[in-house]
């Protein structure tokens, strides 16, 4: 089995990687070309590595070291902050707690959720929205909570900046977005996958082939490669194999709705061939709950049709989740 993931091999330079410093320029030429480039990556694949993000690379390797650490404990102590006894979803899932490829056995990792820290009195929360409320903390793990909280500040940042550049991408006003960046629903998720056993079940991976099902994703990878991006036009996977300094971008299927397909949310799996322990950090950010998700302007050719009717975030999130977690 891992021979034929091994043979499926294509070279990773099929997706492009964009500098994306230009977003805070003040001039707004600047600005645009990088809106340019994003359009044309987003409606080839929607995959794209980014760089010149801005995030501390000091911070990043607090989270992944706070990640190890957390993985490493014994299982009855990770359980204790188990994601079933969190109503918003938040906390460590086991190995095998999901299944992302319909029909395939369940995802080879081990992962843990963080979003937006909600307590009991949180308007959202007495409301009843889906996801929302307080996160689980570990004890014992030094530094878990204060690096993941900057983390994430700090990715609700840049994936702010990188829908300006989406919206310039689209022909839209920059700040055409801020509506749906309003009191954002997004995750950290903390990713942990052995390696791939040498006897796996047939069909068996670190990760099942999915899209994504929000907003974008923002994938912070350590030195092992793993993932993989379908090629449509060639019916192979691409190695988006780790680049130093970079994110790996992809766009998720709201996206997609939003754009008609005219921008794409493209399958993707991870494999972990490396013959090591493979950490990865993906940040999904999906916006406004309340946000209604409506074919955009300029999407649609003369006489067509949207493809999706109109659905709020909250709702498609629902949704998505109801299909991976049995
Ligand atoms: O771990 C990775 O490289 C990708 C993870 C992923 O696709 C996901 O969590 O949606
Ligand atoms: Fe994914």
């Amino acid at each position: 089995m891992n021979a034929d993931f091994e043979a499926m091999r294509v070279s990773q330079g099929a997706l492009p990687i964009i500098d994306v410093s230009g977003l805070r320029s003040p001039d707004p030429a600047e600005r645009r070309a990088v809106g340019r480039a994003l359009r044309a990556t987003c409606a080839d694949k929607g995959f794209f590595y980014i760089r010149n993000h801005g995030v501390d690379p000091a911070l990043q390797a607090r989270v992944f070291d706070a990640a190890r650490r957390f993985f490493h404990r014994p299982l009855e102590e990770k359980k204790r902050v188990e994601m079933a006894l969190s109503p918003a979803n938040r906390g460590y899932e086991p190995l095998r707690g999901q299944t992302l490829e319909a029909g395939a056995p369940p995802d080879l990792k081990e992962s843990y959720y963080v979003g937006e820290g909600r307590g009991a009195d949180d308007p959202k929360v007495r409301a009843g929205k889906f996801n929302h409320g307080p996160n689980q903390w570990p004890d014992g793990v030094d530094d878990f909570r204060p690096a993941i909280e900057a983390y994430y500040r700090a990715m609700s940042e840049l994936s702010e900046l990188i829908m300006r550049g989406l919206a310039l991408s689209l022909d839209l006003d920059e700040h055409y977005f801020d509506d749906f960046c309003m009191d954002p629903q997004a995750i950290v998720r903390l990713l942990h996958y052995p390696p791939q056993p040498a006897n796996p079940a047939p069909n068996e991976k670190g990760c099942g082939a999915h899209t994504d099902f929000g907003g974008i994703t923002l994938l912070l990878q350590d030195d092992n490669p793993g993932l993989q991006v379908w090629n449509q036009a060639r019916g192979t996977w691409i190695h988006a194999d780790p680049v130093p300094g970079t994110y790996v971008v992809n766009l998720g299927d709201m996206i997609a709705r939003w754009t008609n397909d005219r921008y794409r949310s493209t399958l993707h799996r991870v494999v972990n061939i490396s013959g090591k322990e493979r950490y990865s950090i993906p940040f999904f950010y999906s916006g406004n709950p309340d946000h209604q998700v409506r074919c955009l302007p300029g999407c649609l050719a003369e006489g067509e049709q949207p493809k999706y009717p109109p659905v709020t975030v909250e709702e498609h999130l629902m949704e998505m989740y109801r299909r991976t977690y049995a």
